[in-house]
């Protein structure tokens, strides 16, 4: 299921505001991608080109290029919502549906997208909800609202909702940020279970974080404020928190930013 990203000269801009300028990565498959740096530099904004979620926003565009392996997001024939059910996307604060039931939640994405039967819609809601390491916690109140989950349970009933559909890839903007340690800790085990799986990329302020759940990281960063965001380096995890190439990736990991 897992799909490589490549992502070539890419820019991305809100009206005439160039946020992110000159991003090329390649995001791996079967892996966990951190993407981290200083508030503003366009992480989030980066991470939303990636599925095509940046221009819903009215006058942002992308130039550059992004490939699903052989197929060119930004294609002409390419339809923006196909891409998002290919690759899903994860928010910092939960958001069941909040009138719907938590089985209605995870069922919500197949609904819209094709005819399945009841036996096959439980089969699927069980599969999701146990790949999101939830089945255990929810399997007798499938039919109460996924409002009624704790903080954690609810963004962990987000990721089924996502993998539902199965995506091939999942992006996920600092999707541990509004919850408690041990929320977190569960969310972590989680991405690590699913990388088996999908391409995951995430947004992170926790530098821990980072360290502990990826198997690369891209440090972003600004010139100055008001100039556009650039990759300013992207290596193995292990290598960025011990010895980075650049002097800018060391102080902001070290805390000695600005
Ligand atoms: N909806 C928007 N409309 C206009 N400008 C925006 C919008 N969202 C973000 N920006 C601008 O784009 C730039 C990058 O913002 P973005 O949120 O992507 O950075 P970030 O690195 O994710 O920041 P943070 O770590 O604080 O979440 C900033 O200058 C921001 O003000």
């Amino acid at each position: 299921m897992a799909k490589q990203i490549e992502v070539a000269g890419l820019d991305a801009y809100y009206g005439s505001h160039k946020a992110i300028e000159g991003i090329s990565m390649t995001i791996e498959p079967r892996s966990v991608t951190a993407f981290i740096g200083p508030s503003g530099c366009g992480k989030s904004t980066f991470l939303r080109t990636l599925n095509r979620m940046h221009e819903v926003i009215p006058g942002a565009r992308v130039v550059g290029k992004v490939r699903l392996e052989e197929q060119d997001l930004y294609g002409a024939d390419v339809d923006p919502v196909s891409v998002r059910r290919t690759i899903g996307m994860v928010f910092q604060r939960p958001n069941p549906f909040p009138t719907m039931s938590i089985f209605d939640n995870v069922a919500a994405g197949l609904r819209l997208n094709g005819r399945y039967s009841r036996s096959q819609l439980d089969g699927v809601v069980e599969e999701s909800l146990k790949g999101a390491n939830l089945w255990n916690e929810v399997k007798d109140r499938l039919n109460k609202p996924g409002a009624g989950l704790s903080g954690g349970q609810q963004q962990r009933l987000c990721i089924a909702r996502a993998i539902a559909v199965r995506p091939q890839v999942l992006l996920m903007d600092e999707p541990c940020s509004a919850l408690d340690p041990i929320s977190t800790l569960a969310i972590e085990d989680l991405i690590s279970q699913l990388k088996q799986d999908y391409t995951i990329v995430i947004v992170t302020h926790n530098m821990q974080q980072a360290a502990r759940v990826s198997d690369k990281t891209a440090f972003f960063n600004l010139a100055a404020q008001g100039q556009p965001g650039k990759l300013v380096e992207m290596d193995e995890t292990s290598k960025i928190f011990t010895n980075p190439a650049e002097k800018a990736t060391e102080d902001y990991i070290t805390g000695r930013f600005g």
